[in-house]
């Protein structure tokens, strides 16, 4: 939704710019590489060097499993190996992901986890999911955290934080999305892993944690639900679907609308000023990095005159980063390099293609809800149930036309 045309809303860059509340100075913000896709030029075999199949790795596999049936003295060890050897298996690659210890017991196996396949270059390797992304949940009700609903009593969400780093060759990275979120669906879910998803298999960082910072009431876009509604229903999607994802109520705490650069600034005073960033293997803790994640259609309205202050957007893309969903029927390439600021600061701009295109949209939801039509498997039924208990969305008219301009 264009955030211009939200009745009501004033542009926090409109009028004086002088009036804007200052940003942490850069100094404080880590210096991590930016978030650059390497090109083929960066891998460090030759454009025609043979691939290398699979195969003997699996030989050495096969021998072991051989050995160990052989000195346990279990029945047909043979047979079982020649059977193994016809099945083009990639090991480690289709054992079952989601539990944490299959996955860390067969890397210790290989002895070396995702460093030893760097190294084994050029090798045919298919990228495993990781285990936590794999929730088993199921919308199983287990303890949920809840976020404080007044600043006093605000504490920074940390418990899915992961607290080491676990390739010391890669850079700690914290994905925030900021947004409505009026209310959460299925889509503004499937944005997190499809961003885990092209940052590891594009960038040189590991994500530790990702975040929603649902915005403050003060932001008067139309069909939002009071904030510590949507906060929870935040959480509960969070809780009950996702085995990584927090949600973060400080922006939506505030009692004046808070500017998304100040936002990022939230989250690295908490992660990098006052925790210091995250330890790594050696003991010594590794500054963070933070990005922005959003849809096409935040970023174009970053084109827009008086949504985002030049300064705001320099201290957004330049220093923290942004990774874009694209959006049906945008083109967000086309978009980057007609925006000069943008343009400059693109190696930390990162769009992440939708592969299976979801166009949920929070407006139309809210539309059926009016229309006491199903929701059901567009946002997790923990979701739907809130809505219901809480009553929302079903007596507040929106006008047509916003509903129709709102996405397509
Ligand atoms: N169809 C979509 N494709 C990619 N990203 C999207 C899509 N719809 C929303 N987003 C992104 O999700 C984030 C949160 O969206 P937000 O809740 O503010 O608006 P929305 O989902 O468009 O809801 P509404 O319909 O109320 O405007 C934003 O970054 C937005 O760009
Ligand atoms: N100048 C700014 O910082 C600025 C401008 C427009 C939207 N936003 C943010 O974008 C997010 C999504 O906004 P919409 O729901 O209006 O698309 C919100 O979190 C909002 O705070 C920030």
């Amino acid at each position: 939704m264009d955030p211009t045309k939200a009745p009501g809303f004033r542009p926090p860059s409109a009028d004086s710019k002088d009036e804007l509340e200052p940003l942490a100075p850069p100094s404080q913000i880590p210096k991590n590489a930016p978030i650059q896709v390497p090109v083929l030029a960066d891998y460090p075999n030759k454009l025609d060097a043979p691939i290398k199949p699979r195969q003997h790795r699996h030989h050495h596999h096969h021998h072991h499993h051989h050995h160990r049936s052989n000195n346990s003295g279990s029945s047909s060890p043979r047979s079982l190996a020649s059977y193994e050897s016809t099945i083009p298996k990639i090991h480690r690659d289709l054992e079952p992901l989601s539990s944490t210890e299959v996955s860390e017991s067969s890397e210790d196996e290989t002895g070396g986890g995702k460093e030893e396949e760097l190294e084994d270059d050029m090798t045919i390797t298919v990228p495993k999911i990781e285990s936590y992304q794999t929730a088993d949940l199921e919308e199983v009700p287990h303890g949920i955290i809840r976020q404080a609903k007044s600043l006093e009593n605000y504490e920074f969400p940390t418990h899915r934080l992961v607290t080491e780093l676990k390739n010391p060759n890669k850079h700690p990275l914290v994905i925030v999305a900021c947004g409505s979120f009026s209310p959460i669906t299925y889509l503004h879910l499937r944005m997190f892993e499809m961003a885990v998803d092209s940052i590891r298999e594009q960038t040189r960082f590991e994500v530790i944690g990702g975040y929603y910072s649902p915005v403050s009431d003060n932001y008067k876009k139309r069909g939002l639900a009071p904030s510590h509604h949507r906060v929870r229903m935040c959480e509960l999607a969070c809780e009950r679907t996702s085995s990584w994802l927090m949600v973060d109520a400080w922006e939506s705490l505030q009692p004046t609308y808070t500017r998304t650069a100040k936002v990022l600034d939230h989250f690295n005073e908490e992660l990098n000023i006052k925790r210091g960033g995250i330890l790594t293997s050696d003991g010594t803790k590794r500054g963070v990095k933070i990005m922005l994640l959003a849809g096409g259609d935040l970023i174009e309205s970053m084109g827009e005159p008086n949504v985002w202050a030049d300064e705001d957007l320099h201290h957004i893309l330049g220093y923290y980063g942004c990774l874009i969903v694209e959006r049906t029927g945008s083109d967000v390439r086309s978009f980057l390099l007609s925006h000069d600021i943008m343009y400059e600061h693109r190696r930390n701009v990162l769009v992440i293609k939708q592969l299976i295109y979801n166009d949920i949209s929070s407006t139309k939801v809210r539309l059926f809800l009016r229309r006491g039509m199903s929701v059901q498997y567009l946002l997790p039924n923990s979701v739907i149930r809130y809505i219901q208990e809480h009553g929302l969305y079903v007596n507040e008219p929106e006008p047509v036309k916003q509903v129709l301009e709102s996405k397509d």
